[in-house]
């Protein structure tokens, strides 16, 4: 039997089995930013640690950044204390620090690998769920909490279970209007939220690999979501294209190695799967959650399913679900009032992503934001927001009335300025759906794809965007081409 890129990673970076059943494995990137490393420098500094590998930890701060312009000291003194603690760590450790300043910033799942830090065969490590994006590259790509940072500052190394892989085979072509984003929500809602408990995913088949490497990584993004530890696609062409002549990829010399290396940790086409689950790619539909977990999410054109639909084990969270987004079983998605859009995050803040966007604004001009609504477009990073000024798309985002911000987490996360108000209706391009994310603490979230989210901000109300541009002629393959 064969094995998978996941065992074969796992088995070159463990050290040794602990004495607690763990394995202690090396870490290849550590990837840091403000919100969760403070804490785990002060442990390292209570303990008189170094870091040992310093030129293998990169920071940048995303969360707690105002989009709006990142004046000092930042106005809540909050993330002014996150912001210079980060300042401060980095500067002693000397750690290399994409402060806005740099012109590099941007959230750490989004730069990484735009500077090519991100590579097939790693063990990448960071303080954040959504560390699973790097698994695009093929690389096992693992969020940590606090005290596992300390442990990679200190060691390079994290103790970690070996875990099962599920492979999730995608096949056939998608149909027009329907994204990566639509892919990973049909994939999370069928296997459920939990399902990849102790599990990494290993995506795979012909739709995957005709994937754009932004694509990719939106996948990877929330395999978080539904439980997996990780998920990675294995490497190819794609992938190497992508990555040559990066910053931080190997250069001239090294390159040839490296693409051995990465052809040799691909998975064998007689791997053993602890679990194997197929989709048909023409059976995915614009999807849209209309609950409080990532499952919760129905085609645009469904109901709101009813409460026998589901196994008496969920039907707690179910009921919860009605109640925190006031929506009646049997009701339609579609025409719901929504009083905010939001297109950014790791999960779709990337050039492609944007681009789609305003291409479609662009072909529809004279189309604007529906006056109740408020609009925000945030690019991913720093680099994101100079391509799409080179492009001119700031200014078709705005004459559509939309507002285009500084890169940040923004309204994916309610620890900036950009929070919802009261019970607000979002509509929203970002990771997670749980109750309060967006900052207030009965906001709602309404997890789709960034062509969704804009057609529901020109709307005014959820849309099937497929019958809503009036010229269509964005199809999946131009998405990251
Ligand atoms: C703040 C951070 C720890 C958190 C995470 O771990 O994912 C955030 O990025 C999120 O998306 O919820
Ligand atoms: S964009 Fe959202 S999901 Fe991604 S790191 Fe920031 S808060 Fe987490």
């Amino acid at each position: 039997m064969g094995k998978s890129l996941y065992e074969k990673v796992f088995e070159y970076h463990t050290i040794k089995q602990l004495p607690s059943g763990l394995y202690q494995i090396l870490v290849g990137l550590h990837l840091i930013h403000e919100a969760t490393s403070p804490q785990a420098f002060s442990m390292l500094q209570e303990r008189n640690l170094n870091v040992m590998f310093p030129d293998r930890t990169f920071a940048t701060v995303d969360h707690i950044i105002p989009t709006s312009g990142c004046d000092r000291p930042l106005s809540d003194p909050l993330a002014e204390d996150m912001l210079v603690a980060l300042e401060k760590n980095t500067a002693e450790y000397g750690i290399k620090f994409f402060s806005p300043n740099t012109n590099q910033q941007g959230i750490i799942h989004v730069i990484a690998p735009e500077k090519g830090l991100t590579q097939p065969g790693m063990i990448i490590c960071c303080g954040d769920s959504h560390t699973s994006t790097h698994g695009a590259f093929g690389a096992i790509a693992l969020g940590i909490g606090t005290t596992q940072i300390r442990d990679v500052l200190a060691s390079q190394t994290l103790a970690m279970p070996k875990l099962k892989v599920r492979r999730i085979d995608v096949n056939g072509k998608l149909k027009s209007g329907v994204y990566a984003k639509d892919v990973i929500l049909h994939i999370i809602n069928h296997l459920g939220a939990k399902a990849g408990v102790g599990y990494a995913y290993e995506y795979g088949g012909d739709l995957i690999d005709n994937l754009s490497m932004d694509e990719r990584m939106t996948i990877c993004n929330m395999s978080i979501e539904g439980g997996a530890r990780c998920g990675y696609i294995n490497p190819d062409q794609k992938t190497y294209d992508y990555l040559q002549g990066r910053e931080f990829a190997p250069q001239e010399n090294s390159w040839k190695q490296a693409i051995a290396y990465w052809e040799s940790i691909k998975s064998d086409p007689d791997t053993y799967y602890d679990d194997r689950v197929m989709f048909k790619a023409e059976d995915i539909e614009p999807m849209v959650t209309w609950g409080i977990s990532s499952d919760q999410s129905i085609g645009i054109n469904e109901t709101i399913p009813s409460f026998s639909q589901f196994h008496e084990s969920e039907r707690n969270l179910i009921a919860e679900a009605y109640q925190y987004m006031s929506f009646q079983p049997g009701a339609s998605i579609k025409g719901t009032k929504i009083d905010v859009a939001f297109i950014g995050s790791c999960s779709n803040g990337r050039f492609s992503d944007l681009e789609t966007v305003a291409q479609l604004l662009i072909q529809n001009r004279g189309l604007k934001v529906s006056p109740h609504v408020k609009a925000l477009i945030v690019p991913g990073s720093q680099q994101v927001r100079a391509e799409i000024i080179k492009h001119g798309y700031d200014k078709v985002f705005q004459d559509a009335g939309f507002e285009f911000r500084e890169s940040g987490c923004s309204m994916c996360v309610g620890i900036n300025p950009d929070k919802l108000i009261g019970n607000q209706i979002c509509a929203s391009s970002s990771t997670r759906n749980f109750k309060g994310r967006q900052g207030s603490p009965q906001g709602r979230t309404l997890l789709m794809s960034p062509v969704m989210v804009a057609a529901a901000a020109i709307a005014g109300e959820l849309v099937d965007a497929r019958n809503f541009w009036k010229i269509n002629s964005i199809t999946p393959a131009l998405v990251g081409a």
